[in-house]
Formats: structure tokens, sequence, C-alpha cells
């Protein structure tokens, strides 16, 4: 259980709608579905329908202050079945990292590569008072695109399992290269903010609108958007 899974959700009915994709840039071919990650009736590229009002609300405050940047749309609507392909793949992943085998793997490596995952992916909990973010809707993964049409380097790769990943991790590293990082996670996060959504205190790029951590990070009784099927 995270601690704001303790938020109680009110499901307000909020149709998924697909994000207009004209308006944003976006990872072609998705990440996970590249991975092998099987969609149902909704694709990534689909959130609430106010989610989807205020990601485009942070691309025309993005526009004022970097005119021709994109918000880079990563991951929106994810089903948990997704969520449990991705969380294992990732678990595979670690282990490959390290030179392991899962088979061979001693209970504290297993343990220890567990913790890793849940340190950035949400467990893919089929119980309707604590869904991961992003089976609601409500949560989207983000970065940068500049004028010239490059993403923008934010100092590590979206779900990359390290301490990179938090938001802060530059911000005290007088290194020139580490500051640029800093300020254009800052500039991400400042149009999202202003937009209405909260971000992840451990993830540089998840933010969302209207679900159990966005109630929790802004103080709010209740959330609005519980899992969607
Ligand atoms: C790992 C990242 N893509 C992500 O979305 N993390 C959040 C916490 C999640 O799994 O919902
Ligand atoms: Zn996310």
């Amino acid at each position: 259980m995270r601690p704001y899974h303790q938020i109680l959700i009110l499901e307000c009915g909020e149709p998924l709608v697909e994000i207009p994709l004209e308006l944003f840039a976006v990872e072609s071919p998705h990440p996970y579905a590249k991975l092998g990650a099987i969609y149902g009736d909704y694709s990534p590229y689909y959130l609430r329908q106010s989610v989807v009002n205020n990601l485009i609300q942070a691309q025309s405050y993005l526009e004022s202050l970097r005119p021709h940047w994109r918000m880079q749309i990563f991951d929106g609507y994810r089903p948990v079945a997704v969520q449990q392909f991705m969380v294992d793949y990732s678990f595979a992943t670690a282990i490959q990292e390290r030179g392991w085998v899962e088979a061979e793997l001693t209970p504290q490596q297993r343990q220890e590569i567990w913790q890793a995952v849940y340190e950035i992916w949400a467990v893919p909990s089929l119980d309707k008072k604590t869904p991961p973010p992003h089976s609601t809707g409500a949560a989207v993964d983000v970065t940068l695109v500049d004028d010239r049409g490059r993403v923008v380097d934010m100092g590590s790769p979206i779900d990359e399992l390290s301490e990179r990943s938090h938001p802060d991790y530059y911000a005290h590293n007088e290194q020139p290269a580490a500051q640029q990082y800093h300020t254009h996670r800052q500039l991400l996060c400042d149009v999202m903010l202003k937009a209405g959504f909260q971000r992840n205190p451990k993830e540089w790029w998840h933010f969302c609108y209207g679900d159990q951590m966005w109630a929790w990070l802004s103080n709010q009784p209740t959330a609005m958007y519980g899992r969607v099927i």
C-alpha cells in the first residue's frame, strides 16, 4: 500500500477520450506495445476528458514560454494487464542487468530486485480501492521536444530504475549539463502544475490529475477517477 491508497475514490464517470496527437509529439511505435504489451479496447493514447484538456493547456503554456516546443506523450492509459506485463518485464531486465539468472536468485537478491522495481512501478492491483495510477486514465508520462524536433535530454531515460529518476536529482549539482537537466525538468513540471497536474515525487516524467496520487499530493479529500475497466 502507498500512502495515496488511503484516499477514497468517488468515481465521476468521465469517459476516456483519445489524446489529439497532432498537438503533441509522440514516441512511435509506443514503447510498451513495441515490447509486446497487449492493449484492449483503448490505446495508451487515451486519458480522461479533463486530463486531456489539461494536457492541451500545458502544451499551450509550454509554447508561450518556448515557441515551437512540444510535450512528448510517452504513455497514458495503461490497463492493469499491461501494468503487470511491464512490472514483469522490468523485473526480468533488472536481473539481466546484474548478470544474474532468475532460477538461481537468493531470497535476498529477489527482494532487492522487487524493491527496485516497485520503487518506480505501481503494483498491478485489481482491487478497485488501489488501482495503478495509469489504469485510471488520470496519469501521463511526458517529456519535452525542442523547437528543432529533438527530444530534450532530461538526464535520465523514462522508466530508469535509479535515483536519477528523482525529479530533484540534479538540483544541487553545479555541472553545466546537470543544471540544464534540472532546468528542463523544472520547465516540464512548471507547465504541468500550471495546468492542474501534480508530479510523482519519485519520477520526473509522471504527472497526474484527479486520481488518488493527485488527491494525496494536493490535499484533496477524495479522488475523482478509479480504475477504468
Ligand atoms: C514507471 C513509470 N512508467 C510509471 O508509470 N510509474 C507509476 C508509479 C506507475 O506505475 O503507475
Ligand atoms: Zn507514469
